[in-house]
C-alpha cells in the first residue's frame, strides 16, 4: 500500500470502490477511439482502462508521476500507456487537441477545474465522448434543459454540441479516499462531430444569464441597444417578459445568429 497524502490543491480524491471502477469501464463506448485520461492519480482507473485500450494520461503532480512510472513499467515500455507530466489546461493551450486522432475522454476529474476541462473537451475537435466523474451539481448543469433549475450556458452549449448528454449514475463520498464533501456523478456526453464550439457564443450566453432572475431583455442591454433587442424579439416572436432560464437552446442559437449578422 502506498502512503500517499492526497493534495487538496490538486483536487485529489482517489476512487477506491472497485464496483464503481467496473461501472465506469462498462460505460465506455464500443469504438476504435483512443482514450485520454486526465489526472490518473494512483492509477486505479488507468489500470482498468489499459486492459482495453491504449491511452495517454495527463498528470500534474510530480510525486504521482513517479509512482505511476514504477507501477506501469511494462505498459509504458509496450507503448500502451503514455504518461504526460503537465497541467492539462496548459497542454490544451499549446496544442488545441489532447490527441492527434479521435479520442474519448475518461476521467475522475479534479473538481476545482472540472467545468473548464469539460468546456475544453467540448471545444477539442478530436474528442468524441466525454465520460467523467464530477460533482453532481455540476453534472446537473451540463445536462439541464430549459426551465430546469440548473439551466445555464453550460446546458445550452452541451445540448447544441451533442447528440446525447446524461448523468449515468451517482457515486457517494465513501467511494473515495479521502471522501469529498459532495455527491459525485458520472457525466456522459456524446458530441455531434459536425458541430463546433464558438467562444463568442459562450460569451453571449454568459451575458444572457448575468442576472438569472431578471428579464432576459434587461441582461441583453449590456450587449445590444434596446432597439436591436426589440427587433430580434419581434423577428423571433419572443415575449418581452421572458427570463433567461425559460428560453430553449435552439432559440438562443437563433438569437445569436441574428446578433452576429447585425454586427457584420
Ligand atoms: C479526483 S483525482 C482522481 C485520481 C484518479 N484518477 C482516481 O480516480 O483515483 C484528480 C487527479 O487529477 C490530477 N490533477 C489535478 N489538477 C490537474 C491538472 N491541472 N492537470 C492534470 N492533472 C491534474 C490530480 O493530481 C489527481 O491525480
Amino acid at each position: 500500500m502506498e502512503k500517499v497524502k492526497a493534495k487538496k490543491q490538486y483536487g485529489q480524491n482517489f476512487l477506491k470502490d472497485t464496483t464503481i471502477l467496473d461501472k465506469i469501464i462498462q460505460s465506455m463506448p464500443m469504438n476504435n477511439n483512443y482514450v485520454v485520461e486526465i489526472g490518473p492519480g494512483l492509477g486505479d482507473l488507468t489500470k482498468n482502462l489499459v486492459k482495453y485500450k491504449d491511452l495517454t494520461a495527463y498528470e500534474v503532480d510530480t510525486d504521482l508521476i513517479g509512482i505511476l512510472k514504477s507501477k506501469f513499467v511494462i505498459e509504458i515500455e509496450e507503448g500502451k500507456l503514455k504518461l504526460i507530466h503537465t497541467d492539462v489546461l496548459e497542454a490544451w493551450d499549446k496544442q488545441k487537441s489532447l490527441h492527434d486522432g479521435k479520442y474519448d475522454l475518461i476521467a475522475n476529474l479534479p473538481y476545482y477545474i472540472a467545468t473548464n476541462i469539460i468546456l475544453r473537451a467540448l471545444e477539442d475537435v478530436a474528442c468524441e465522448h466525454i465520460i467523467v466523474m464530477i460533482q453532481r451539481e455540476v453534472a446537473e448543469k451540463f445536462t439541464a434543459k430549459a426551465n430546469d433549475k440548473e439551466y445555464s450556458s453550460l446546458g445550452i452549449i452541451t445540448e447544441l454540441l451533442s447528440v446525447d448528454a446524461k448523468i449515468l449514475f451517482d457515486v457517494p463520498p465513501e467511494s473515495f479516499d479521502p471522501p469529498p464533501k459532495v455527491m459525485s456523478s458520472i457525466l456522459y456526453i456524446k458530441k455531434d462531430m459536425s458541430k463546433s464550439f464558438d467562444k463568442e457564443f459562450n460569451k453571449f450566453l454568459k451575458a444572457c444569464f448575468i442576472q438569472p432572475r431578471k428579464k432576459l431583455s434587461k441582461n441583453l442591454t449590456s450587449l445590444l441597444t434596446k432597439e436591436t433587442i426589440s427587433d430580434i424579439y419581434k423577428e423571433l416572436n419572443i415575449n418581452d417578459n421572458v427570463r433567461p432560464h425559460e428560453v430553449s437552446s435552439s432559440l438562443y442559437s437563433q438569437m445569436y445568429t441574428k446578433v452576429k449578422n447585425g454586427r457584420n
